[in-house]
């Protein structure tokens, strides 16, 4: 099932549990608006390279839309919408003041230059810094960006409206960036696993962890795990898979991943396939990658008795029905991984009030936004008497329906 389809199906099946009315489920679908633009720079070469970017936003009844931007080989729309629909329950899963959106270009950026990616970067924001801005809509890094592309777009929007901090999160700190946005999103994956465990009357310490994907959210995830003492026992990322069953040494795995730019060739483990490293024995499985990578082809093959979803839409429907019936406990992505979010909301905030907060006292705010965020959504499943996925898209599906209607449609 495409990344489209299966969010739509979970928002559905909220929709039904929740018993909105058929036109506001139209109006909570359908995308607030679809920009796609072509993005034509001269590389390096002095050669002409066209690419087509997107930026889709999907609504805005609680806030300016917020979302990070991709730069991937695999950017087209239906997972761009999907994405961008996703931001809107994530920010209002987290109860942060924000609606959601998603951009991308259809690019490899290990195929471009730094200057090439710049002009890409560019290009894109001159195509799009109308419709964007602090209140309407504030992109953010996402798989293949980081804040040097953030900071990309903050010049050249800057050009056009002036000084623009807040249009842009995740910018390095230099710019306005916030202390810890670097790490939210895999602190925010510790904090959510540490509440999900606690309720099963565990800890992370001890505990074996996979994490597929070793980028921003996977490599942060992976080191504040292995410092509260859980054993990662597998790590995956483009270039390969590596396996330590007595836990990997996250740190020289960081090095090393620094230096060869991948975990391939890291010697304090035995090289896997990179295919099966979902399916290896471990207690808590992270997907911190792509999404759609657990589905019916290696549900029924997976250990874990836990799957906390950092990376976006990693389950499909078909997966999560499997896994349901084995009894393993998903904690879904709206929730499990909006600590990127959450701790951009701190950043926007430190922008507009011209102030910076010391990194305690993000992390600190982070813990409290992921410790209410697991109480509200074990709470949503309690009244609903249904699992975690469709706990947190009830109580984000609610809290959207409610803001759209208290705003009525007056013309
Ligand atoms: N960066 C952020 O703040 C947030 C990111 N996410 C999600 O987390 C996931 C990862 O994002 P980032 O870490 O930011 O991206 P990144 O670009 O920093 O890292 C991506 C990682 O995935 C690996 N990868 C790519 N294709 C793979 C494959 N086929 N098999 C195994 N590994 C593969 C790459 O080698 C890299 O290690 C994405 O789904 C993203 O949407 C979610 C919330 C916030
Ligand atoms: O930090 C942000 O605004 C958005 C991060 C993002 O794209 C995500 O949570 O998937």
């Amino acid at each position: 099932m495409n990344a489209l389809a299966a969010t739509n199906r979970n928002f559905r099946l909220a929709s039904r549990l929740l018993g909105l009315d058929s036109k506001l489920e139209k109006s909570l679908l359908i995308p607030f608006r679809e920009i796609k633009v072509e993005c034509t720079i001269p590389k390096d070469d002095g050669s002409l390279a066209t690419f087509v970017g997107f930026r889709i936003q999907h609504d805005n009844a609680r806030g300016p839309m917020k979302g990070g931007i991709r730069y991937h080989p695999e950017v087209e729309p239906d997972e761009v919408n999907a994405l961008a629909q996703l931001m809107t329950w994530k920010t209002a899963v987290a109860n942060i003041p924000y609606g959601g959106a998603k951009g991308g270009i259809g690019c490899d950026p290990a195929d471009l230059t730094v200057s090439e990616l710049e002009r890409l970067t560019r290009v894109f924001t001159q195509k799009i810094h109308d419709l964007i801005g602090v209140q309407t809509d504030v992109p953010a890094p996402d798989m293949g960006t980081g804040p040097q592309t953030m900071a990309w777009i903050l010049d050249e929007y800057s050009k056009f409206h002036g000084h623009s901090p807040a249009v842009v999160t995740g910018k390095p700190v230099e710019l306005g960036g916030s202390l810890g946005r670097d790490a939210a999103t895999g602190r925010g994956v510790l904090f959510a696993t540490e509440a999900l465990l606690k309720e099963h009357g565990m800890s992370v310490s001890g505990q074996r962890f996979i994490i597929q994907g070793f980028g921003n959210v996977g490599s942060w995830a992976a080191q504040l795990i292995s410092e509260k003492g859980g054993k990662v026992v597998a790590v995956s990322d483009i270039t390969g898979a590596i396996k330590n069953t007595n836990g990997l040494d996250i740190p020289s795995l960081l090095k090393h991943s620094r230096e060869h730019r991948g975990v391939k060739g890291f010697h304090g483990g035995d090289a896997i396939d990179p295919n099966s490293i979902l399916v290896e024995d471990c207690d808590v499985l992270v997907p911190a990658a792509l999404g759609g990578v657990i589905n019916r082809e290696n549900a029924n093959e997976i250990k874990a008795k836990f799957i906390v979803e950092a990376a976006n839409h990693p389950t499909d429907p078909e997966a999560d029905e499997i896994l349901k019936k084995k009894g393993v406990v998903i904690l879904p992505d709206i929730f499990a991984n909006s600590g990127g979010v959450t701790v951009s909301y701190f950043e926007w905030v430190q922008n507009i009030q011209g102030f910076m907060w010391d990194e305690e006292k993000v992390n600190n705010e982070l813990k409290t936004y992921m410790t209410k965020g697991f109480k509200d959504v074990k709470e949503m499943c309690k009244t609903h008497n249904c699992d975690l996925r469709m706990g947190a898209f009830t109580l984000a599906v609610n809290r959207v329906a409610r803001a759209t209607v208290l705003r009525g449609w007056e013309a």
